[in-house]
């Protein structure tokens, strides 16, 4: 029988894990134990006293498919159902995305017509790609970049553009630098098993998780929830603390784990706690830091898992300045490397907009895998030079000329992992051969999604438990 568990870290990931190990009888206590004054991680809102949400992480979470269903089934069941605010597929923030290139926008082509018409910046129709793609060989790495992958498969120009911006958009990485199978596995996968992105992707395996029946009925593609997305953290910390059976520890920062004979010994700066089994929500750099020396090959694996930084600047214009409407504008490294895109937070959620006078609420994204060589070091980076920036990005971009009336610059740093060619062999073996009690989750293993590192917390605590939860 499992008694006590510690949760390193109290971001989606950690919380997540103690909110299904609270589900299971077996657990006697939980711990969780979060260096910072706060839970939630990068799940992180301002909310102003006029109404006004902005978002200084993620801003719109997809429903889709089985780890989109279980975040909404526990979004349900700590009663948040009634303050979820979808954004169906067919509104206009689902249909438009642009791609800023040559100095101009572009509505990424979408349905039947932009598959055959050519559409700029393209030089031919898209379905010409995908019909040619079907003739292509299967690749024979065991793992390659991202934008090799699709270079073999679909041609250069959709990998130099789309690919390019759509790596930008989700892990501001770079996707010459990226693994294919680790950060596209649906991709890698429809190759391996049908040769071809096209016939591969037509029917996937499906892992089985309770349906979520409005997302579905609604067709929604995102959504946020009323006080912002930091409220999920939120309501989850509140559940465990009504359980009775969880500790939430804030400002307690681990200092060292090291093996027991019954378990593991936790070094706070302040004391020790003792648990059966760990599971590790920590950013992998941070888990590095605190293992002790007899982990050596696993350090050493975990030190390779590199991150980004991102500069997310939140701003709010008076009146409806967008000359377009849609979810928002990504650039191609080509077009200008410190600038990812800019979000058009208005479009898909203008219920977090202020309740009186028309607002424009947009936040633009800067720097990731290119922050060091625009910027220089973060730790000398000025507020003013990135407020500076983005907002002669929105100049520029978008034809705004005012400033904006109110502004919110945040420098996340370390805040996106980077999943390199050959990730997979990484992590997983060390762990199992040694028997080590440990389990490692959040979002430096197996997707950065917060979808992802809520699924893997759950499949964690099943697997130490060995039963559903
Ligand atoms: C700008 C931005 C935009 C994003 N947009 C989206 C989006 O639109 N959709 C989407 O699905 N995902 C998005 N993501 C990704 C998603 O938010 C993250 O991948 C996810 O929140 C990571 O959660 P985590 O629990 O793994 O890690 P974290 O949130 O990093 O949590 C780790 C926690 O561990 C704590 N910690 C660190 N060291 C110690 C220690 N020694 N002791 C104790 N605690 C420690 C930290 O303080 C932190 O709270 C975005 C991320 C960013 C940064
Ligand atoms: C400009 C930078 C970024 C923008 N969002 C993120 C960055 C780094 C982070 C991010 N966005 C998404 C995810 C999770 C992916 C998932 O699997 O759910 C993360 C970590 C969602 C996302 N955003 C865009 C795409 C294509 C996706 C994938 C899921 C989907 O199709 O909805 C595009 C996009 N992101 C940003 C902009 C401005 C943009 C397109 C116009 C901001």
């Amino acid at each position: 029988p499992m008694t006590t568990v510690a949760v390193l870290g109290g971001g989606i990931g950690g919380l997540a894990a103690s909110y299904y190990l609270c589900k299971s009888p077996q657990v006697t206590k939980v711990i969780v134990l979060e260096s910072s004054s706060r839970f939630g991680g990068w799940l992180w809102s301002t909310r102003r006293s006029d109404g006004a949400v902005f978002e200084h992480g993620p801003r719109g979470i997809r429903p889709a498919g089985a780890v989109g269903h279980n975040t909404l089934n526990m979004v349900d069941d700590l009663g948040l159902g009634g303050d979820i605010l979808p954004v169906p597929y067919s509104h206009v923030a689902s249909k438009n995305r642009y791609v800023y290139m040559n100095r101009r926008l572009h509505r990424m082509p979408s349905g039947l017509s932009g598959l055959l018409r050519t559409v700029p910046p393209f030089s031919r129709p898209l379905l010409l790609s995908v019909a040619m793609e079907m003739l292509v060989k299967k690749g024979v790495e065991e793992d390659e970049s991202v934008h090799s992958f699709v270079s073999r498969r679909l041609g250069k120009e959709l990998a130099d553009i789309a690919v390019d911006s759509l790596c930008r958009g989700v892990f501001a990485g770079d996707c010459r630098k990226l693994s294919v199978r680790s950060c596209f596995p649906v991709l890698y996968d429809a190759e391996q098993r049908r040769g071809s992105l096209t016939l591969g992707m037509l029917k996937g395996p499906q892992v089985r998780v309770e349906p979520w029946p409005r997302s579905v009925t609604e067709s929604w593609a995102q959504w946020s929830l009323s006080r912002g997305v930091e409220s999920l953290p939120e309501s989850i910390a509140e559940f465990l603390q009504r359980s009775g059976r969880v500790e939430l520890h804030r400002e307690a920062a681990v200092q060292q784990i090291s093996p027991s004979a019954s378990g593991w010994t936790i070094s706070l700066e302040d004391g020790v706690v003792s648990a059966d089994h760990i599971i590790s929500a920590l950013p992998a750099k941070a888990l590095v830091s605190i293992l002790p020396p007899s982990c050596q090959p696993l350090i050493q694996l975990l030190q390779d898992i590199a991150t980004v930084t991102v500069a997310v600047v939140n701003l709010e214009y008076e009146g409806s300045i967008l000359p377009v409407s849609g979810f928002g504008h990504l650039l191609p490294s080509s077009e200008d490397q410190a600038l990812l895109g800019v979000v058009y937070d208005s479009v898909p959620f203008p219920q977090h907009d202020r309740t009186n006078g028309r607002t424009t609420r947009l936040t633009v994204m800067m720097g990731g895998a290119w922050f060091h060589e625009v910027f220089g070091s973060p730790d000398t980076v000025t507020e003013e030079r990135l407020l500076a920036r983005a907002t002669e990005a929105v100049h520029c971009h978008l034809g705004v000329p005012t400033a904006p009336s109110w502004s919110r610059v945040s420098l996340q740093r370390d805040c996106i992992p980077q999943y390199y060619p050959g990730h997979f062999r990484r992590v997983g073996d060390f762990i199992r051969e040694n028997n080590l009690s440990l389990s490692l989750i959040g979002s430096s293993y197996d997707g950065v999604s917060v979808n992802d590192v809520i699924f893997n917390g759950r499949t964690a605590v099943e697997q130490l438990l060995g039963t559903g939860v």
